[in-house]
């Protein structure tokens, strides 16, 4: 999975790599180099007392040493590139996956764990890729040009790189086998410490009004505490590894020196060989530590690209159409053909073959106990999700072959939830129609009953809005959301119980206001107050996602026994009995 992701996207940077590679060559072969000129002027200069041998080996080590510096600078440069450009890659890819994804896919993964995925998961790929490219390279030619130098040096102390060698590749063994699953813990339980934190932010409001701080704060603590947990018992391995190391380089440098200084003694190898032998053994050592190092990274690495690779396979289970089809007319004409929908898991379906048609310069209204289906119902209009069976179309063509762009046109949701993006004011109102003028924002805002409190603001239209809109109220968010979607001038309009927080009479104004403006298109509105539908030209009452009754306010009067009984549990006795009459 790493690998394929790594080779999937590194293919971009591959002149940076093959740089990276020569310049890390270079810069190894020059610190291989070092040793064996320092051991040369060991035992053919000072030796010998040959002051010019020493200056000309010197002056070579000199520029030996430069060009080390300069290559490896320039690796390093280009690794770096490499690595943060894949990283921004990935991050693209995932975003982009995650932006095709509908509601069904994103609530099968959860905001948290996408959020973490973008983030701290790639950002381990892009670490694992720069210190792979700085180090993967360089040890393992390290390591080889040092064992073959250390040999060159004295054969008969091989033995010792022949020990050392395993014996730390046995302990990575075990130690990376080991952490494998503890990262793939320590990554899920980052996911469930970002999913507590944004639901707590999230909630702050509602905790803090039922009180509820001391629950969340320990109920943060316990995530914390797992998090903290997997991380000591991973870090544990970690303080472990290196005094292990280090360990195993000092009785490899002493027998070096026990061994060695024998092997001089005897005459078998002068002292600067021994030397240029221990350097090399030491720096083999040291290339198998960055190796050590890097394989640390890669079962957390490979974790997090299995989790990447998730999100990226994942098919969105909405298609844009292969063959859009535009409409031959754009009224606005919506109609439910028999429509059947059910939540991805969900046991039994919320919506029960619904059918019903709503034409232009008519306010279609629905109505219904909580947890009836009216949210379900009207996210179908702008396909947020599609139907299991039947289907919806709008001026005759299946929402399904709809072009997506011309489909979110023509659709204007009002969310039951009203939610506004950072930026200012203006910006929110643009979200739809990035050309409409300030004027009409103006004319939008005062038909969403929004103009006054916008002028109030000393900075008007560019007054700045938070993340979430969270520094406007409820109803000013509402009235601004609804200010949106007129602004967009859509042929459907869609308003998901999007008067509840305003007072009486600002819905009533709101309401007698937005009549001229909708009377060229289709309203569909989900109320709670039947005050608000009275007035509408077609009432559907949604029972466990059934419509049981249907018809003018007047004629549910009559004919629905629900409907009375959400009529009298809402209006003045006086309203409903003059409503019989
Ligand atoms: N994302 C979801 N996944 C699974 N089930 C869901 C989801 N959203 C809603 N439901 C369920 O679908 C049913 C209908 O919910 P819906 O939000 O459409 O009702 P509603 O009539 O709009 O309610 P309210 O008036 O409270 O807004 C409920 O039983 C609810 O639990």
């Amino acid at each position: 999975m790493l690998l394929r992701l790594l080779r999937t996207y590194s293919r971009a940077y591959r002149p940076w790599i093959i740089a990276v590679l020569i310049f890390q060559l270079a810069s190894t072969i020059a610190t291989l180099y070092l040793p064996s000129l320092n051991a040369r002027i060991i035992d053919q200069g000072v030796a010998r007392g040959d002051t010019d041998y020493i200056w000309r080996t010197g002056a070579v080590m000199l520029g030996v040493a430069f060009v080390q510096v300069i290559a490896a600078v320039i690796a390093v440069y280009c690794g770096s590139r490499t690595a943060m450009g894949l990283g921004r890659d990935v991050r693209r890819s995932v975003y982009r996956q995650v932006g095709s994804f509908s509601a069904r896919e994103v609530g099968k993964f959860g905001a948290p764990t996408l959020i973490t995925r973008n983030t701290n998961d790639v950002q381990q790929i892009q670490m694992l890729t720069l210190m792979g490219l700085n180090f993967m390279v360089m040890a393992p030619i390290m390591c080889v040009g040092g064992i073959v130098m250390a040999l060159r040096e004295d054969p008969g102390l091989s033995w010792l790189v022949w020990v050392s060698i395993p014996v730390m590749g046995v302990l990575l063994g075990i130690i990376v086998a080991k952490l494998m699953p503890w990262f793939r813990i320590m990554q899920d339980r980052i996911d469930g410490i970002n999913g507590v934190l944004r639901e707590q932010i999230t909630g702050i409001r509602v905790i803090r009004a039922f009180v509820k701080e001391r629950h969340e704060t320990e109920r943060f603590a316990r995530a914390n505490q797992q998090l903290t947990d997997i991380s000591v018992q991973i870090g544990s391995l970690f303080v472990l590894m290196f005094p292990i190391i280090n360990m195993i380089m000092h009785i490899a440098t002493a027998a070096v020196l026990w061994f060695g200084g024998h092997r001089v003694d005897q005459g078998l190898i002068e002292v600067g060989a021994l030397t240029a032998f221990l350097q090399y053994l030491l720096q083999i050592l040291v290339a198998v530590m960055m190796g050590t190092f890097m394989m640390m990274m890669v079962p957390r690495a490979v974790v997090c690209a299995e989790r990447i690779t998730e999100v990226l396979s994942t098919e969105p289970t909405m298609h844009p159409p292969a063959h859009p089809v535009d409409p031959a007319s754009h009224h606005g004409t919506l109609e439910f053909h028999d429509v059947t929908f059910q939540y991805p898991g969900a046991e039994a379906p919320v919506l029960d073959r619904i059918s019903f048609s709503a034409v232009p310069g008519q306010t279609l209204a629905i109505i219904g106990a909580t947890g009836s289906g009216k949210s379900s119902l009207v996210n179908l209009i702008p396909r947020l999700f599609d139907p299991v069976a039947g289907k919806v179309t709008l001026d005759g063509v299946a929402l399904t072959e709809y072009p997506p762009q011309e489909l979110a046109s023509s659709v204007g949701l009002v969310p039951q939830k009203p939610f506004l993006f950072s930026g200012t004011i203006a910006s929110n109102l643009r979200f739809g129609r990035q050309e409409a003028t300030d004027d009409e924002l103006w004319e939008a805002l005062a038909v969403a009953q929004a103009d006054e409190f916008v002028r109030e603001k000393p900075e008007g239209l560019n007054s700045p809005i938070s993340q979430g809109g969270t520094n406007v109220s409820g109803g000013q968010r509402q009235r601004l959301c609804i200010a949106r979607a007129i602004v967009t001038a859509p042929r459907v309009y869609v308003f998901d119980d999007s008067f509840s927080a305003l007072d009486v009479t600002t819905d009533a104004k709101l309401r007698e206001a937005l009549r001229p403006v909708t009377r060229q298109s289709t309203v569909v509105t989900v109320a709670q107050r039947v005050s608000t539908i009275t007035g509408a030209d077609q009432i559907l009452v949604l029972e466990h996602g059934r419509i049981t009754a249907r018809g003018t306010h007047r004629e549910l009067l009559d004919s629905s026994d629900t409907y009375c009984e959400i009529v009298e549990s809402q209006l003045s006795a006086e309203q409903s009995t003059g409503g019989r009459s």
